[in-house]
């Protein structure tokens, strides 16, 4: 008997379902390969959990969450839940709380541009020539996205809003060793992204990154501050390995870094607790201009499911498997509408032709 491994899924909103409905059928062709088991579970949340239980994160949910090895996320929110209070609606009342209840402190997204899609990247093709394989490491559960007071207080034009950020040192320290052996894995280089000529956070959270570098000495750390590096990758993105951040600047590059492989389509990510617990998602929202229509590119969730196996599971050589997939299907020229140009040898399919063709490669 083979392993089994528990998999909480919560397709969400707007293309969730429909890129989720792909990346179930790559973990069926998973099982068909190698001697294992995903006993998968659904549950609603976002505006699913809203409209079918009364709140976007509603409490079965959490608890098939919990009786879980790891969640795979699609994504949330849309015009339908907007006008909601904040607190309410799928972000703040679902996206958020699942990061704080698991302790997923850690996201690594990916942005790495596969050969076939060079000419797909908003860069020009010498810019990315040879390639880029780019490493975001975001703090998820601190800084200005949950640190206290927030809110918005008074009344009428006396009105304040008021956002926190705060940065504890062993929050900074954890996130920086996560960063520090993923480089020794990889290409050996860090590059620390912070305003610290502004912020007290980012004072503190380079003295602590400089600290915690003395343990890698394998390691290269470089500094920069974030408006200089949202130029630096557009302007030469081959020069990053490591990129890591506090929280709201690593949601700003990370989208950034995203559109350098050709489409936010097509990054994944991965926000792992201490130990093997993590959640998989894209890096993307809900594209509720083209939710509905079977045309939103499945990969970032796929290769979402691909990180699960690897992070989660040890299933190293599946999860290589998934990658290469996508990598032959893209070599052989089919796109979804994201990544697709009108020139010889490339095929415009939909979202489930896709997922199709990853399936018939593995
Ligand atoms: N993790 C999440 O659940 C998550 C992440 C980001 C945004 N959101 C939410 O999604 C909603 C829409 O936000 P937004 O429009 O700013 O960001 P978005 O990421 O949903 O969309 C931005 C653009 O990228 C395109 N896009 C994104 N994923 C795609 C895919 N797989 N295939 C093809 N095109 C894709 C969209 O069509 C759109 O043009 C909001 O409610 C936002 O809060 C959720
Ligand atoms: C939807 C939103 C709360 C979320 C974030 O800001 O973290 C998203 O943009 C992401 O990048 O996962
Ligand atoms: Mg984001």
């Amino acid at each position: 008997m083979g392993q089994l491994f528990k998999v909480a899924v919560l397709p969400g909103d707007g293309i969730g379902p429909e890129v989720m409905a792909e990346a179930l059928k790559v973990l069926d062709a998973v099982e068909k390969r190698y001697d294992v088991k995903f006993e998968r579970t659904h549950a609603n949340v976002g505006g699913a959990g809203i409209d079918l239980e009364g709140r976007a994160l509603p409490e079965t949910t959490v608890n098939i969450c919990k009786a879980a090895d790891a969640i795979l996320f699609g994504s949330v929110g849309g015009p339908k839940w907007e006008t909601l209070p904040p607190d309410e609606q799928p972000e703040r009342g679902a996206l958020l709380p699942l990061r704080k209840i698991f302790g997923l402190y850690a996201n690594l997204r990916p942005a790495i541009i596969f050969p076939s899609l060079t000419s797909a990247s908003s860069l020009k093709e010498e810019v990315i020539a040879g390639g880029f394989d780019i490493l975001v490491i975001r703090e998820l559960t601190g800084g200005i996205y949950f640190s206290q007071p927030k809110g918005i207080d008074g009344a009428g034009r006396d009105r304040v809003g008021v956002d926190t950020m705060r940065y504890s040192v062993p929050e900074i320290e954890r996130i920086a060793h996560v960063a520090f052996q993923a480089a020794q894995k990889r290409g050996k280089k860090v590059c620390s992204i912070d305003k610290a000529n502004v912020l007290s956070t980012s004072v503190l959270w380079r003295e602590i990154v400089i600290n915690i570098a003395k343990e890698y000495p394998d390691v290269e750390l470089s500094h920069m501050y974030v408006d200089n590096a949202a130029m630096q990758l557009v302007r030469w993105p081959k020069q990053f390995d490591v990129i890591l951040c506090e929280n709201m600047f690593g949601d700003i590059l990370s989208d950034e870094a995203a559109m350098l492989t050709g489409s936010l389509g097509m990054l994944p990510s991965a926000s792992l607790a201490e130990g093997t617990f993590g959640m998989y998602e894209p890096s993307g929202g809900s594209a509720p201009d083209i939710a509905g229509q079977g045309i939103a590119n499945p990969i970032a969730q796929i290769l979402s499911a691909g990180m699960m196996l690897r992070y989660s599971f040890g299933m190293i050589e599946a999860a290589d498997a998934i990658d290469n997939a996508v990598a032959k299907v893209l070599d052989k020229g089919y796109r979804t509408r994201d990544i697709y140009q009108e020139k010889a040898g490339e095929k415009l399919v939909n979202t489930k032709e896709i997922g199709d063709a990853i399936i018939a490669n593995l």
